[in-house]
């Protein structure tokens, strides 16, 4: 105790030094009169006074939340104190505050205890010893908590997670936050991987795999501020209300400009579709309300969706593209006039020699850009003045009717003429091989159901890698399409054929793709194994993390999902929980006439501590409509979220399950949990419903649990294990 008063005592002493160096050092900038004219030096030099400013006034509210004590191999034990932004001394000595991505600072999140302690700097590997790390709470410059999570002389454990489970312990509110204070050791190697890496990330639920993404985006900055540009970045996330849910954490972090989107937005702008195809949203509704095509006995590999996202598609692609070059030039010789000629076979040359080099698109431009600068040759050469007149007019239609002749070498045009040349070699007009055919072919009811609605104008979303592909190959990707580094998330719900064509647009394969393969619940797309992902890139291209410590939930939850993992999945993916113990998980009958009011009074029980954040989780967006409706009757006021929603508002939400991905409540209720709702093949969709919990996890059950959800006695074992 005398200890815990005189660590409080130091501390706040010098907090109020700091707060008072801080004070002064904006007092001296806001004393400098900002400049509005035109001199471009003081201009920069007015920005720069600028961010300094904002920079310090971040840093008075909250200084720094870190204290780490090191003694460098042969120089004096030092305490140095990390904040979300670096401060200097006001006398220019050593920072007063150290940048959390600075290379010290790894290692306050990298040191597990031991007798050595190292860190990689510029000038190589730093050693020595830390004899203190202590956590430091401060709020609007009042200092609230100070805890040491390692201190050399105590007898405790090497590092404990005391503050950790504390900060875990907190509600949240409708944004998730930034997590510096209390990254984790795993989460930091991932956060501080090298640029110009494939980075593939297998993270159980409520593993972090967002929230390490942010982090990273924001350390990239730092550590390579000469190579790349905030805007030159993007992160891909699943829907607009998740991208409003995450938007939070950035600006915390004291990063902007940051490109967010979804894969089915960016691609609609880089293709020119005046919107994004049918939302992703439309089709989870259809498909988790009946129309699933495991049902009428399609495979994985007719399954549309996984065959339009497969690296065999490309090869497809590919040979048809092949075909398309070789037939692309007119197989006509050019005549601008009668007695003018130019050969088909030197219009070959251009296109399949001289300009063999650049994207399809492209070399046309270029052949018809050289037919009309020949033509102005052969125009001077002209007898006459009403010679010239007369060429002029002639060659003038003619080249345009020549050009009319090349196929419109386009995205959409090519990619309707592929399924038609298909279509054609299935029908026996034409060969395998000339139909871009050559095994493997692409199975008849997809060319059938994707030429139906090509026909129409209509595009689908499981359509768009391969078109992204197709305009990789024929137009030039120029520097405003490139990325400097592209983070997935969700990803195992991605393509191989996405990835691979994301990496035509990014510059050294600098990914960070994080997903779980255990919330795979898109079954008609998407990874069975991050293998499929990892052949994309050479060996040395490409790194894999696997996350397996869950920071979101009770340790009950936690072994209760895992149960439905281990039963209804078999997988070894499991999750281990952080020591922080709550209440049990609650299975309660709800069916019949008496399945509203069990609702609303698990509702009204989970509700009444002080739990910010409820969700009431369907199985189908139709059902959450329904008891939306009926809980309104009943007086009971909710937010319905549906497919299309833009912005997350907290408080009680009811939902379906699957549009829950990626979110977390204070407490969530699980409605209808009976055999017809959760077939043997749900177990992930269930897994994910569960695992959105932080505190308090409620079954409402029909008659029947599902085999792979431990009953209400079993549950108490499942704990007990
Ligand atoms: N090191 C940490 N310290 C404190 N909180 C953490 C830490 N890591 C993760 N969390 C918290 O755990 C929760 C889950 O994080 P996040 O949503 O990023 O996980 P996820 O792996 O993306 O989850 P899911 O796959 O289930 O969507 C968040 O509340 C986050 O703040």
């Amino acid at each position: 105790m005398e200890d815990f008063q005189s660590a409080y005592q130091e501390e706040q002493e010098r907090l109020d030094r700091a707060l008072r160096d801080i004070d002064r050092q904006l007092n001296e900038l806001r004393s400098i009169p900002v400049y509005t004219g035109h001199d471009f030096t003081e201009q920069v030099l007015e920005a720069g006074r600028e961010a300094h400013r904002q920079q310090l006034e971040r840093s008075i509210r909250e200084p720094y939340f870190g204290r780490l004590d090191f003694e460098e191999r042969g120089k004096q034990v030092e305490p140095l104190y990390i904040g979300k932004v670096g401060v200097g001394d006001k006398d220019g000595g050593k920072p007063m505050v150290i940048d959390w991505r600075a290379p010290v600072a790894s290692l306050f999140y990298s040191f597990t205890g031991g007798d050595t302690a190292s860190y990689e700097a510029p000038e190589g590997l730093i050693e020595g010893m830390v004899y203190l790390k202590r956590n430091i709470v401060i709020r609007k410059g009042i200092l609230e908590r100070v805890a040491d999570t390692y201190n050399k002389d105590s007898e405790g454990p090497a590092v404990s997670d005391e503050f950790l489970v504390y900060r875990l312990g907190e509600n949240k509110d409708n944004r998730l936050r930034d997590i510096v204070s209390t990254i984790q050791a795993e989460q930091d190697l991932i956060i501080r991987a090298a640029k110009n890496t494939a980075l593939i990330i297998q993270g159980v639920a409520g593993s972090g795999k967002t929230t390490v993404a942010l982090h990273r985006l924001a350390f990239l900055l730092y550590q390579y501020k000469e190579q790349i540009k905030a805007e030159k970045m993007v992160i891909f996330a699943p829907n607009h209300m998740f991208i409003d849910y995450i938007s939070e954490v950035l600006p915390e972090l004291g990063v902007g400009d940051i490109q967010q989107s979804t894969f089915g937005d960016w691609a609609a702008g880089v293709l020119g579709l005046e919107q994004a195809p049918q939302d992703d949203s439309e089709t989870l509704a259809r498909w988790f309300d009946g129309e699933d095509p495991r049902k009428s006995g399609m495979n994985d590999k007719n399954l549309p969706g996984r065959f339009k996202g497969a690296m065999a598609f490309k090869t497809i692609m590919d040979g048809y593209l092949e075909q398309v070059k070789r037939s692309c030039v007119p197989d006509a010789d050019f005549e601008p006039w009668e007695g003018a000629r130019l050969s088909r076979n030197t219009i070959r040359d251009w296109f399949e020699g001289e300009y063999k080099h650049y994207p399809i698109a492209r070399r046309k431009e270029r052949v018809l850009a050289r037919i009309h600068r020949w033509v102005e040759m052969e125009l001077k050469k002209s007898p006459s003045a009403a010679a010239l007149k007369e060429r002029k007019k002639k060659a003038q239609q003619r080249e345009k009717s020549f050009a009319k002749k090349w196929p419109a070498l386009e995205p959409a045009a090519l990619y309707k003429g592929l399924f038609q040349t298909a279509s054609s070699a299935a029908k026996g007009k034409d060969s395998a091989g000339e139909a871009g055919g050559a095994e493997p072919r692409i199975p008849g009811p997809i060319v059938k159901e994707t030429l139906g609605y090509l026909k129409k104008g209509m595009i689908k979303e499981e359509d768009l890698a391969a078109l992204l592909y197709l305009y990789s190959q024929i137009h030039e990707i120029d520097g405003k399409l490139s990325f400097d580094h592209v983070v997935i998330d969700e990803a195992q719900d991605f393509s191989p054929l996405q990835i691979a064509v994301l990496d035509r647009f990014v510059k050294g394969h600098s990914f960070t793709i994080l997903g779980d393969l255990s919330q795979g619940i898109h079954y008609y797309k998407g990874v069975r194994s991050w293998g499929e992902m990892q052949e994309l890139f050479a060996p040395e291209e490409t790194a894999y993390f696997a996350l397996m410590r869950s920071y979101r939930s009770t340790m009950e939850i936690i072994d209760f999902a895992n149960e439905i993992l281990r039963r209804g999945v078999g997988t070894d993916l499991l999750a281990v929980p952080v020591f922080r113990s709550g209440e049990p998980v609650r299975i309660k009958p709800a069916a019949g006439a008496g399945r509203l009011a069990a609702i609303s009074a698990a509702m009204k029980q989970a509700l009444s501590g002080s739990h910010r954040t409820l969700a009431v989780l369907t199985r189908t967006m139709r059902e959450a409509e329904e008891l939306h409706r009926s809980l309104a009757d009943a007086g009971v006021e909710a937010n319905l979220i549906s497919g299309g929603q833009r912005q997350y508002a907290g408080g009680i939400s009811v939902l379906p399950v699957y549009l829950s991905k990626g979110l977390e409540f204070d407490a969530v209720i699980v409605t209808d949990v009976d055999r017809e709702h959760y077939a043997p093949s749900d177990a992930r969709l269930l897994y994910v419903g569960c695992t959105r919990a932080l505190h308090e996890l409620w079954l409402m059950h029909g008659p029947e649990l599902p085999d792979y959800v431990p009953g209400p006695e079993e549950d108490a074992e499942v704990r007990g294990a």
